[in-house]
């Protein structure tokens, strides 16, 4: 119902945007925001627990114990998923969201980026889900812009626990943000108003993005700068699930090579700043002529055959870079 999409977009009904609104009550229309996050099959949710929560190796049941335990007490708190890629975070937060709603309790699903909020049930993006400003810069104490009578002001009352995947990516004021939001909703001066957090991500990858910032900008911006972060109590996954259900050695070596980058094990050269990776690290091409070539060769003959496409990409970091897509083969 386009009715629904504004409450989605904007947390407006149709009348507060000038236009005619749709014979129904109100209480309905704000409802069906908190229906939305309770429509769960919660039998077919249930069955996904029972088979999947002896499949978990140590590590992973430590944290959801711990997870579920600390729902269960209702204390509150914020917790943050130590995770590298692979380590099964999506696999445990998944169960996570299903024992919560399973129980017809509501479980909130965000994620920094769209792409990470498809890989969970439900899942939303932050900025569009809590509201957030969009400029986190030029606000020094931001909130969400949640009115009090609104679906998703219920929600944030009412659920058991919220989800922030790729949290490194976010700004911390927008959990800053949330945490204002949260006490004043709930009308509770303890941490996030009493609720239950959970971060997950990995500081390694991608920080928070400011435009035309320098790097201590950035890292002013990033979570750990905050005096939330104080709060924050870690638990970590390591064991590399991917490698681990493979039994692919060379994926093992690759896994611990990117480990080893991200915790500044490599040697940085001081003068310029950069690392040389180690020489089995990967192949490295000389042109963009030749990285074409060996990505995709022959693709005058392969170009219609969706396997080969499959199998094959050039992801280029910098947007300069992706005119390498452009090139005629
Ligand atoms: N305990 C487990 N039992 C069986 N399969 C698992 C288990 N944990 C993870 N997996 C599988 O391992 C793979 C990687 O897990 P998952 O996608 O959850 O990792 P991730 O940490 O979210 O990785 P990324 O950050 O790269 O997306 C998936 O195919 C997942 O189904």
């Amino acid at each position: 119902m386009i009715e629904d999409m504004c409450l989605l977009i904007a947390n407006k009904v149709l009348s507060c945007l000038g236009m005619t609104a749709p014979n129904r009550h109100m209480h309905d229309a704000l409802n069906h925001e908190l229906q939305r996050e309770q429509q769960y099959d919660i039998e077919a949710l249930a069955e996904t627990v029972r088979t999947n929560v002896p499949q978990l190796n140590q590590q992973q049941r430590i944290a959801y114990d711990t997870l579920i335990e600390a729902v269960n007490s209702g204390s509150g708190g914020i917790y943050f998923l130590d995770a590298p890629g692979g380590t099964g975070k999506t696999f445990l937060i998944s169960l996570l969201l299903a024992r919560i709603r399973s129980r017809n309790d509501v479980a909130l699903a965000l994620a920094s980026s769209g792409i990470a909020a498809t890989l969970l049930e439900g899942g939303r993006t932050a900025h569009s889900a809590l509201k957030l400003p969009l400029n986190m810069q030029i606000t020094e104490t931001p909130i969400c812009n949640i009115a009090k009578n609104s679906a998703m002001a219920k929600i944030l009352q009412v659920c058991k626990l919220i989800v922030w995947d790729e949290c490194t990516m976010a700004h911390k004021r927008s959990l800053e943000a949330l945490d204002r939001t949260l006490k004043d909703l709930r009308d509770n001066h303890n941490i996030f108003g009493g609720a239950m957090i959970l971060l997950s991500g990995d500081f390694r990858q991608t920080l928070p993005v400011i435009p035309r910032s320098t790097v201590a900008d950035e890292l002013n911006a990033c979570l750990k700068s905050s005096n939330l972060w104080q709060y924050v109590k870690t638990l970590q996954l390591t064991t590399n699930m991917r490698v681990f259900l493979q039994h692919d050695e060379t994926a093992n070596v690759f896994a611990k090579q990117l480990l080893d980058i991200g915790n500044n094990k490599v040697a940085m050269d001081t003068s310029t700043g950069f690392i040389t990776l180690p020489t089995d690290f990967c192949q490295i091409t000389d042109s963009k002529e030749e990285l074409i070539q060996r990505v995709f060769p022959d693709i005058a003959q392969n170009f219609n055959n969706h396997n080969w496409l499959g199998e094959r990409a050039i992801l280029a970091a910098k947007i300069k870079m992706s005119r390498i897509s452009m090139r005629p083969f």
